[in-house]
């Protein structure tokens, strides 16, 4: 494996004075599923824009395939909390912005369109509004427009973060399964403990802002789990009981109440 991402020293002061993150040292492998959890504020948001291009660093580097990333970084693709679906098109014509962007022909987005829908599960619903849709759904077309642009890394924001538990554990096996099966590499932020020990090959937790990497926690899960039988699993539950102790402090430190 080599890595894909690599953060040198990276730090970012955004020009109203606040520092986000400093001295960040990280390197990603590819096909990496790199969870990412740490205090409200503590720069998670900005290593994934730094990542995608969106702003640079203001100290050191982020480096994508051995290159300083100094523009957008067309061979990311991002996915967020919101899903940014445009309600005046189809299920099958959201999927399809990208690839007519990408100036395809019209047999051959409708025929990708189509695989797209059956690789996340909504064989049937391209013709359905984003209105029609459940949220679990929806997250499905959000994923499958960001397939279509076929990015080799998956940048997530808490992607998952609006929906119930069970629709959580249904998206999250099958995000899991297909970027398995895709070797896509994956940088996904979570606040939830357990969504990172489930999903992770590697956790990166972050200290309070400005945000600097605490610890690395590397799974001594298999890379393949069964992430619906995972809660009846002792090395999961111990990994998750190990990250909520090393959070612990600074979580409590942030509800507590600011001394006058
Ligand atoms: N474009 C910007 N301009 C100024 N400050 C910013 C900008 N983007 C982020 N910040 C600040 O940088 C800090 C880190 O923000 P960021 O969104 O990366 O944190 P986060 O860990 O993702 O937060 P949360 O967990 O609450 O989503 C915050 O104090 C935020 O207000």
């Amino acid at each position: 494996m080599s890595a894909i991402i690599v953060f040198q020293d990276v730090g970012k002061a955004f020009a109203n004075g606040v520092q986000a993150v400093s001295g960040i040292n990280l390197a990603v492998e590819e096909g990496d599923f790199i969870t990412v959890v740490g205090p409200s504020g503590c720069g998670k948001s900005t290593i994934l824009n730094m990542t995608a291009g969106l702003f640079q660093p203001s100290a050191g580097q982020v480096l994508y395939r051995g290159q300083p990333v100094t523009g957008i970084n067309s061979r990311t693709g991002y996915m967020t909390q919101v899903d940014h679906l445009l309600p005046w098109r189809t299920v099958a014509g959201n999927i399809a912005v990208p690839l007519e962007i990408a100036g395809r022909g019209k047999k051959e987005i409708a025929g990708e369109v189509e695989r797209l829908l059956a690789l996340v599960g909504l064989v049937g619903f391209g013709a359905s509004y984003p209105t029609q849709l459940s949220g679990g759904m929806r997250k499905r077309a959000a994923l499958a427009r960001l397939l279509a642009y076929d990015p080799e890394t998956l940048l997530m924001d808490e992607p998952f973060g609006a929906l119930d538990a069970q629709m959580r554990l249904t998206l999250q096996i099958q995000l899991k399964k297909l970027c398995r099966s895709l070797g896509k590499t994956v940088f996904f932020v979570t606040h939830d403990i357990d969504e990172a020990v489930a999903l992770g090959d590697k956790c990166v937790v972050f200290t309070s802002r400005p945000g600097t990497i605490q610890q690395v926690i590397t799974s001594s899960l298999p890379s393949e789990r069964d992430l619906m039988t995972l809660r009846f699993n002792p090395a999961y539950a111990e990994e998750c009981a190990q990250l909520w102790r090393i959070l612990a402090p600074a979580l409590e430190a942030q509800n507590s109440p600011q001394e006058a």
